[in-house]
């Protein structure tokens, strides 16, 4: 499910942007997406040139892409804390709130994001919003799906199984889970409705970022803007 109206241009911008704050010795979270994507080739051009740097991928797709660009690895159950991490989101709010998971790795992201010292977003103005109304993606074990979704349903939400394309059935995570796509409408309230939402028994975990991110670089036309928490 991508959800993406931004152009290549402006995740570029985002991306490399973002890459330069990776500097020698750094351990930095990969995120997974098209925009991360442009940050991983930075970052695997700046490695070219000589720098020291020790990535952790959020997925599968991130670790083929770093693999084939020349990132150098290290494994997450390695690592305790990153010095940075740059993700992308399918949506930020002002008070730099996010939705991810439109690429069911968002459960991945949320474990190398939280442990990094800075968390930087990269985005494009189609992924900007006052108050967060994207579908939430909501990672559960596969047989809890049917109580998950009644619980989802209990907090107001209107949860569809994720459908994997060219392949019948389900997306299956890189976790080996399912995933719902939950409408709530505007979410006026992320930080209740991510406590909610982890509580649930069976989820394994939900795309709501709810007071996680540094910053957010979104990438424009002619540059990239920077928004700061607080
Ligand atoms: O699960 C995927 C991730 O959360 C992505 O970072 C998010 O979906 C944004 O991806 P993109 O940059 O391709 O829009």
């Amino acid at each position: 499910m991508k959800t993406t109206g931004g152009t290549d241009d402006q995740k570029r911008r985002a991306g490399e942007r973002a890459a330069e704050l990776v500097t020698d010795g750094t351990t930095v979270g990969l995120g997974t997406g098209s925009t991360a994507a442009f940050a991983v080739r930075a970052i695997a051009r700046a490695v070219d040139d000589g720098l020291d740097v020790r990535g952790v991928p959020t997925s599968f797709a991130t670790r083929e892409l770093a693999r084939e660009e020349g990132v150098p690895l290290v494994a997450l159950d390695e690592v305790e804390t990153l010095d940075l991490a740059i993700d992308g989101a399918d949506q930020v709010d002002d008070d730099l709130n996010a939705i991810k998971g439109g690429g069911a790795a968002h459960t991945r992201e949320k474990v190398v994001d939280a442990a990094a010292d800075r968390f930087v977003v990269v985005a494009d103005p189609s992924k900007t919003a006052t108050t967060l109304d994207r579908a939430v993606a909501v990672e559960v074990l596969p047989d809890a799906r049917t109580t998950v979704a009644a619980r989802l349903r209990e907090l107001g939400g209107d949860p569809t199984l994720r459908r994997a394309e060219r392949k019948d059935g389900p997306v299956v995570t890189d976790n080996g889970n399912l995933v719902f796509d939950c409408e709530f409408g505007p979410i006026d309230d992320p930080a209740t409705l991510s406590s909610d939402l982890s509580a649930i028994p069976g989820c394994v975990e939900h795309g709501l970022f709810v007071g996680m991110v540094d910053e957010v670089y979104v990438g424009t036309d002619d540059g990239v803007e920077v928004r700061t928490r607080g």
